[in-house]
C-alpha cells in the first residue's frame, strides 16, 4: 500500500495567547485544509480579543535554531512569515528563505483587526528590501499596504499593483469588514477577488486565517490565483462561522467548525 504524502506548512510568526491569530490561528487553518502545520516562533504575545498587552521577542539565533532544524527533518512545501516584529528578524528570515525553494507567502502583520500595532517601527523598509523579493505573494490588508507602498487612501486595487511594482511577484491587498473590496495583481494584471460579506464580528485571526489557507493551497501545489480565490473564500466562512461567544471584544474565526459540533458527550 502506498501512503500519499503529506503536506507540510510552515508557519514563522508570533503566539496570540488569546488562541484566534498568529500561530495558533495558522495551525488551525493550515489544518482545516489537509496540511501539516511546522512552526517557527518569532514572538509571544500577551493577547486577547479585546487587544495586546505586551510582548516578548524570541532572540535572532533561536529563530534561526528552530528553522535549521524544521528544515533539516521535516521539510516543507510552503512557507508562510507572519508577524515578525524587527528588522533583524525580517533580515535572518528572508536571507534563509531565499533559498528554500518553496512557494513563500507574506503577511506583513502590522495592525490587528482590533486596531493594536504589532510592528516595531524600523520593519517597513526592512519588508520591503529583503521579503518583497522572496515574496510568491504578499496578503497586506489595506492599512499595511499603504504603509508598505507609502500611498495612503489609494484604492486597493492600485495598492496591489504597487506591490508588485516595487518587488512582490503578486500581491493580494484584504478589506476586512463586510463589504469586501479585495485586489489581487500580479505580472499578469488584477482582479478584483470576489468573496460574501458577514457581520458576525468575529474577524479576529481573519488575516491570520486567509494568508495561512493561501500557504496550505501553494502547498497542495494550486496555482497563486486558484490559491488567493479559495482563501479568501474559506476566510469569510471562518467569518460567518466565528465563535462569538469567545472573548467580549472582536472574536476569534473558526475554520474547524467547533461552534457548529455537538458536543462528544
Ligand atoms: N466581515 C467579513 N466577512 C467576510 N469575510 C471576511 C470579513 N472580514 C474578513 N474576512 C475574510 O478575511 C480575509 C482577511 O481580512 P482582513 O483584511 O480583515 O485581514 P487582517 O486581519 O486585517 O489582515 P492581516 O493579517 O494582513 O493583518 C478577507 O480576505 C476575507 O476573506
Ligand atoms: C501574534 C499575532 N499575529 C498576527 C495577528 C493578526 O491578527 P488578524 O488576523 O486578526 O489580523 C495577531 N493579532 N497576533
Amino acid at each position: 500500500m502506498t501512503v500519499a504524502r503529506t503536506r507540510v506548512a510552515l508557519t514563522i510568526g508570533s503566539s496570540d495567547s488569546g488562541g484566534g491569530a498568529g500561530i495558533q490561528g495558522d495551525i488551525k487553518a493550515m489544518a482545516s485544509v489537509g496540511c501539516y502545520a511546522a512552526t517557527v516562533l518569532v514572538g509571544v504575545t500577551a493577547q486577547n480579543t479585546t487587544g495586546v498587552t505586551g510582548r516578548f521577542t524570541v532572540p535572532v539565533d533561536f529563530v534561526v535554531a528552530q528553522l535549521d532544524t524544521v528544515l533539516a527533518d521535516i521539510g516543507v512545501d510552503a512557507v508562510k512569515v507572519g508577524m515578525t516584529w524587527s528588522a533583524a528578524h525580517v533580515e535572518v528570515v528572508a536571507q534563509k528563505l531565499s533559498t528554500a525553494g518553496v512557494p513563500v507567502v507574506v503577511d506583513p502583520v502590522m495592525v490587528t483587526a482590533a486596531g493594536a500595532s504589532l510592528a516595531g517601527d524600523d520593519i517597513v523598509g526592512e519588508v520591503r528590501r529583503r521579503l518583497f523579493p522572496v515574496a510568491t505573494v504578499m496578503t497586506p490588508n489595506r492599512a499595511e499596504a499603504e504603509l508598505l507602498t507609502g500611498i495612503p487612501g489609494a484604492p486597493p486595487r492600485e495598492l496591489a499593483e504597487r506591490l508588485v511594482a516595487l518587488g512582490a511577484r503578486a500581491a493580494v491587498v484584504t478589506c476586512g469588514g463586510a463589504d469586501g473590496g479585495e485586489w489581487f495583481a500580479d505580472g499578469a494584471g488584477a482582479f478584483a477577488v470576489p468573496r460574501p460579506g458577514h457581520r458576525t464580528g468575529a474577524e479576529h485571526g481573519a488575516g491570520c486565517a486567509h494568508s495561512a489557507l493561501v500557504t496550505a493551497l501553494l502547498a497542495h501545489g494550486l496555482s497563486t490565483r486558484d490559491a488567493v480565490v479559495r482563501a479568501t473564500e474559506l476566510a469569510a466562512d471562518g467569518v460567518r462561522d466565528g465563535l462569538v461567544t469567545v472573548g467580549r471584544g472582536v472574536h476569534p474565526v473558526d475554520l474547524l467548525a467547533l461552534g457548529h459540533r455537538s458536543p462528544p458527550v
